[in-house]
């Protein structure tokens, strides 16, 4: 039998093959390390086949170092992650990446690089140097660095004069990757993660914050001070929304509760694409008409009529009170749950499920992270799993929505979740899984996870002791929740065994 070494390096034959031939065919070319970053550049991957090819190829690459590498040099390389952070965050902040570009493909002695940012050049070359050997820059002669695809990405394309002239509004009008990056790292306002990482175990270790789910603990600013927020659009590419649910499906006139809507990135392109719909966006007082970025002022700005029109309306609302829209055909909630932990998140869901009716469709737009196994469940759904010996969910090359939960850990106190979290929500807050709608290659960044209301207000109306006795009439397979009570009622695995869970 082939070892998994083997079995690996055949993976990554056979996808090279896929690679080259379905690039070939779409007349598109594959990246070189050494160039910079143009979106073009990533153009091959529109190409499901060769999409999947890349990802196969990275996470065997990545699967085979853990093999072959020694042990102690792999974790190592863990223990001493924040180094590769911090290497690149005083690159980041001292402006190398535009440096760079402005020095061209033949690069910049260290020397010059900080003669422009008044680095110390031996210092930079260290750091530079580390990166480099991860191919983030490159060391194309002694002491002299350019840049890879990969650094290319810091760049914000502005000169490096005018940022260190006026370096406060350095991200303004940029493309937002550079700026995606300093909101993990920059001292002024976001660099929170970077430094409460080094902390999280002393949160762990207190029995006061260990299991708390409250966000004023473990997390170092209140959450609105930094909304509302503005998604950067590499990250979620706008037929993230167009195609997480078939919206054609709701007939005209369908009214879409877009909670907690912030701006509005959802609902404005909805709105565009769907006009025959109506959309009701929510989100506290002060986004919706505070400030530069309100969602009214954005509003306007970009659909101008859709407010006149009566398609779009604005509401001011706190999702922690009582949802004022009764019987929406959609509530839609995007990229919000995962600033709460879970008993918050029941408390906002449960508001929606006490205001939707049986007709209500319930979407929650969010990160849907894959287990690190196989998930029988999510393949049914046509999650897409990597072929063995790779790691189900295709390892380090599509680590973004850990690292994205654990930003969330550090920041909020809250989490992303994977499709069973999700589930456990919903049942504990008046709501019925239904489905989630995976497309081939989606990322996991956005998935759309469907409910509906619960038929379980009978079980809310019945007094406690009598669920037992209702629950004998269910059909086989279902549960009968008592929300208010903590009470699960289900069948046992033999006929005529009736559990009863929880306090009652
Ligand atoms: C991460 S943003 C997501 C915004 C939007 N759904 C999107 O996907 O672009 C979270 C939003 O929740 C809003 N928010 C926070 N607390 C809220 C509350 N108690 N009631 C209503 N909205 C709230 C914030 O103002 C912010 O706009």
């Amino acid at each position: 039998m082939s070892t998994p070494i083997r079995q690996l390096l055949v993976l990554i034959t056979q996808a090279v093959e896929t690679l080259e031939a379905a690039s070939q065919t779409s007349g598109t070319t594959l990246p070189d390390l050494h160039t910079p970053f143009t979106p073009s550049s990533e153009a091959f991957r529109a190409n499901a086949e060769a999409a999947e090819a890349a990802r196969i190829i990275s996470a065997a690459a990545l699967q085979l170092e853990a093999i072959v590498t020694p042990p102690l040099v792999s974790l190592y390389r863990t223990v001493a992650g924040h180094f590769r952070s911090a290497a690149l965050r005083i690159c980041l902040e001292s402006n190398v990446a535009e440096i760079l570009r402005e020095a061209g493909p033949e690069g910049l002695h260290v020397k010059d690089i900080a003669a422009k940012n008044g680095q110390d050049p031996e210092r930079l070359a260290r750091f530079m140097r580390y990166l480099a050997t991860h191919h983030v820059f490159r060391e194309i002669s002694p002491n002299v660095f350019g840049h890879t695809r990969i650094s290319s990405m810091l760049d914000t394309h502005k000169s490096s004069a005018e940022i260190f002239a006026d370096p406060e509004h350095k991200h303004d009008g940029t493309m937002g990757l550079a700026a995606l990056a300093a909101h993990q790292y920059s001292p002024a306002s976001l660099d929170e993660t970077f430094k409460a990482s080094a902390y999280a175990w002393e949160t762990l270790s207190d029995p006061a914050t260990r299991g708390s789910g409250d966000p004023a603990k473990g997390k170092p600013k209140d959450i609105v001070s930094i909304s509302p927020w503005k998604e950067p659009k590499q990250l979620y590419p706008p037929e993230a929304v167009l195609n997480a649910y078939d919206w054609d499906r709701l007939s005209p006139g369908s009214l879409v509760v877009d909670v907690g809507g912030g701006v509005g990135t959802a609902s404005l392109i909805l709105a565009a694409k769907f006009p025959e719909l109506k959309f009701l966006v929510q989100d506290l007082e002060s986004a919706i008409e505070q400030g530069k970025k309100a969602s009214r002022k954005v509003w306007n700005e970009q659909i101008p009529t859709a407010i006149s029109s009566g398609q779009v309306t604005l509401q001011a609302h706190d999702f922690f009170t009582p949802q004022p829209q009764t019987g929406a055909a959609v509530y839609f909630i995007k990229n919000v749950l995962h600033d709460w932990s879970d008993e918050y998140c029941v408390k906002i869901l449960s508001q929606l499920s006490a205001a939707a009716a049986p007709a209500s469709t319930l979407l929650l737009l969010e990160c849907l992270l894959p287990l690190a196994t196989n998930d029988p469940s999510a393949s049914e759904e046509g999650l897409q799993e990597a072929p063995a010996p790779l790691l189900a969910n295709y390892g380090g090359t599509n680590d973004m929505g850990y690292m994205l939960d654990f930003a969330m850990f550090l920041m909020f106190n809250s989490q992303e979740r994977t499709r069973m979290q999700f589930v456990n929500l919903l049942e504990r807050s008046g709501w019925e899984f239904v489905a989630v709608h995976r497309r081939p290659g989606d990322s996991t960044s956005v998935q759309c996870i469907e409910a509906k209301k619960a038929a379980r207000t009978l079980a809310q109306i019945v007094p406690t002791a009598q669920l037992a006795v209702l629950a004998r009439n269910l059909p086989q397979s279902k549960s009968l929740h008592n929300v208010d009570g903590g009470l699960k009622v289900q069948h046992g695995k033999k006929r005529n065994d009736i559990i009863v869970k929880g306090a009652g």
